[in-house]
């Protein structure tokens, strides 16, 4: 498991989608070259969305090998299918709709109007069998070593949607589960939990804006997972914070790689 955090700040948060996209790319075509197939946990919210789009535009995107990708999210907002603020809906009007993936490897939670109805237990349930359902012997438990998962964060702290103090912040034995009562709308939501977040190769949080700089900060600090759970978001490799110079802002001696 990685102990030590990188963080990457960049000028602003055009910069860092436009980046942060041309690094998806290089990496998952060098994890393609070596192991033949890729597989990318997908986050909701602003930045995670802008990264994707930023993805569709690049024409280096035709060096990915689309049909050899399985795709997966680390939340889920508990909505309809048409719902806008359904985080798959806005990954495929950003990127997913305009690639070649393989529909059978697009690994989405299902919606609030789909086969388990308005049941987000039943739901979060589901997805954590098609997580068992796709690790392997070699991974550790009943989630597979994602490569690379991408990960947003609120200014209170939350990370996929485990909000701060809340069940699913207390979760070590389930690989998913629903959330109700978010302090963030839409209330309900399926979300992976720490020790599937921490069964990836990488773990990559997107970021920017000033209203994120003190969850930044106080992540890289130390702070305790309950009480801010983005502290406890970290892959088994690699755990690597892409922000902006607003996001950064209140980092104190922290090294860092400066982009501008
Ligand atoms: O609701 C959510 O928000 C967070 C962060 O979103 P942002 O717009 O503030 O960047 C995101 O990580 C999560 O996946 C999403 O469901």
């Amino acid at each position: 498991m990685s102990t030590t955090s990188e963080v990457v700040i960049y000028g602003n948060p055009d910069l860092l989608a436009a980046a942060s996209a041309a690094r998806l790319v290089t990496r998952l075509v060098d994890l393609q070259a070596a192991k033949g197939s890729a597989s990318l946990v997908l986050t909701g919210g602003g930045t995670g969305i802008a990264v994707l789009e930023q993805l569709r535009q690049s024409p280096a995107r035709d060096a990915i090998d689309w049909s050899r990708l399985d795709l997966y999210w680390g939340d889920e907002r508990f909505v309809p299918r048409e719902d806008d603020e359904r985080n798959e809906k806005q990954a495929r009007q950003a990127l997913l709709d305009h690639v070649p993936v393989d529909p059978e490897r697009v690994h989405a939670m299902a919606p609030s109007d789909g086969e388990f109805g308005d049941d987000p237990d039943a739901a979060a349930a589901a997805y954590a069998d098609v997580l068992a359902a796709h690790a392997r012997p070699e991974d550790h438990g009943d989630v597979p070593t994602f490569d690379i998962m991408l990960l947003g964060l609120g200014p209170e702290g939350h990370t996929a949607s485990i909000f701060p103090e809340s069940p699913a912040a207390y979760e070590y034995d389930r690989s998913v589960v629903a959330v109700r009562n978010c302090p963030k709308p839409p209330p309900t939501r399926v979300s992976l939990t720490f020790p599937a977040i921490r069964s990836a190769a990488e773990v990559w949080l997107l970021t920017t804006g000033e209203g994120k700089a003190d969850a930044v900060a106080m992540a890289l600090a130390g702070a305790g997972e309950v009480q801010l759970p983005v502290a406890g978001a970290r892959g088994r490799r690699r755990t690597l914070w892409l922000v902006d110079k607003a996001a950064a802002s209140k980092l104190g001696n922290v090294p860092t790689t400066p982009h501008m």
